[in-house]
């Protein structure tokens, strides 16, 4: 059995080498005759999985490392009999360890609080419903949209008109073009111009839920707005003008956590067993190398805050600054710029794996309001 995987995924020859032939290829230019002979595929969200690319194909079984299934011809592939798997919720602490880390460098920044702030969540699924429980932890009050789950039955939801009014909107919903709840440009220029003055607005959805033509133009007319952008209209090649106008800009990394990736590949390792009707052999723990742990020495890194350790174990802005690094090239080295960064992520674990070593009690070094932050964020082994 020949499997093809996209070579932005950890472990993956360790996990299916035992199925048959591992063979790892950048996902983004994945054509036609590069499939043509496999027996599995398994993509990221760079991949347009369609029957362009499947059509004559052997493959019976198509797997997608992500969360967002929207690069994935669904339809077809069911036509065809082809069975599909994704990893829903794979990264969601990923990209709530992002969103925390983008408001407090805000915070920091420019010199507010965030306690007592209202939030706005649009789409309360995997990602928005376990951001909904941190912000809170992070003494937040927090509004969710989500029409879908109100159809559903599900209460204590508001519109799009509430979410205007909140200090902070957060997108987190698939991207939809049609049907009842289309996601598409639902940040549009409407929605945008009703933002409060010094609102944040951030999206780590997918581009297109935010009108990005219409986001540069609210940016050039107002500068009291934070805007935090991790996904674009248009990757890899990200409109620069937008870029230098946003208070953190990222190369769609959100999700981008050792721990993200590793059990989006391990869930398609199960799906696959399911799918040959073979018991999984390999435990998710077990594959974690020594090398990925991350300890923190607290007497050595001295914080003061919450933030000091949190920024230890990973920073935001790192990675906003290696963006901006690439904005002034040409088109094609910019947009290649864009992938090279995503390929060659920096290890970064989610702040509930980091593990702290301290000879003395936190409560020693750290008042209680930002060990209760820690906490909030998953550290564990704060008192
Ligand atoms: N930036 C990254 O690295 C990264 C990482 C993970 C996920 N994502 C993206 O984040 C998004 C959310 O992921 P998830 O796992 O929480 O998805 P999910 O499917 O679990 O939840 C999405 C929620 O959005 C709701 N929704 C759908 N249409 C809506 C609309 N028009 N208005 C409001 N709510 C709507 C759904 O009902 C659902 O509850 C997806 O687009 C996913 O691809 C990005
Ligand atoms: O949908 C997802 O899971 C995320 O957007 C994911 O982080 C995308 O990463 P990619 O597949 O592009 O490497």
């Amino acid at each position: 059995m020949k499997i093809l995987v996209d070579e932005n995924m950890p472990l993956a020859r360790e996990l299916f080498a035992g199925f048959g032939e591992v063979v790892a290829r950048p996902g983004r230019g994945l054509a036609a005759d590069d499939v043509r002979d496999a027996d599995v595929l398994l993509v990221r969200s760079v991949t347009r999985v369609d029957e362009a690319l499947l059509a004559g194909s052997r493959v019976r079984f198509v797997g997608t490392a992500t969360i967002g299934t929207d690069h994935v011809d669904l339809d077809w592939l069911r036509a065809q009999g082809i069975a599909f798997a994704s990893a829903p919720g794979c990264n969601a602490m990923s990209v709530v360890d992002y969103v925390a880390s983008a408001l407090l460098e805000l915070a920091d920044r420019h010199g507010f609080a965030l306690a007592g702030k209202r939030a706005g969540i649009v789409g309360l699924g995997n990602v928005g419903s376990r951001l909904q429980r941190r912000l809170r932890a992070m003494g937040l009050d927090v509004l969710a949209c989500d029409p879908p789950l109100a159809d559903a039955g599900c209460t204590g939801l508001v519109d799009m008109d509430a979410i205007a009014g909140c200090d902070i909107v957060s997108f987190h919903t698939p991207l939809v073009r049609d049907g009842a709840h289309p996601s598409f440009h639902l940040g549009d220029a409407v929605f945008l111009a009703r933002l409060k003055p010094g609102a944040i607005l951030l999206n780590t959805s997918r581009g297109a839920v935010v009108d990005n033509v219409a986001l540069l133009a609210a940016l050039e007319r107002r500068d009291d707005l934070h805007v935090v952008l991790d996904v674009w209209e248009g990757e890899p090649l990200v409109d620069r003008r937008l870029a230098a106008r946003v208070a953190l800009a990222t190369p769609h990394i959100a999700g981008y956590s050792y721990d993200g990736k590793l059990r989006g590949t391990w869930m398609l390792y199960e799906a696959l067993c399911a799918f040959l009707g073979q018991p999984p052999t390999m435990t998710l723990a077990s594959l974690v190398p020594e090398s990925a742990r991350c300890v923190l020495d607290v007497a050595r890194l001295a914080p003061r805050r919450a933030l000091d350790l949190m920024r230890a174990a990973w920073r935001i802005t790192d990675d906003d600054d290696a963006f901006r690094a690439t904005l002034d090239a040409d088109d094609d080295t910019r947009a290649a710029a864009f992938d090279r960064l995503r390929k060659q992520y920096p290890l970064r674990r989610e702040f509930a794996t980091v593990e702290l070593v301290h000879d003395e009690s936190l409560a020693a070094r750290l008042p209680a309001d930002e060990r209760a932050m820690l906490r909030a964020q998953g550290f564990a082994c704060v008192d």
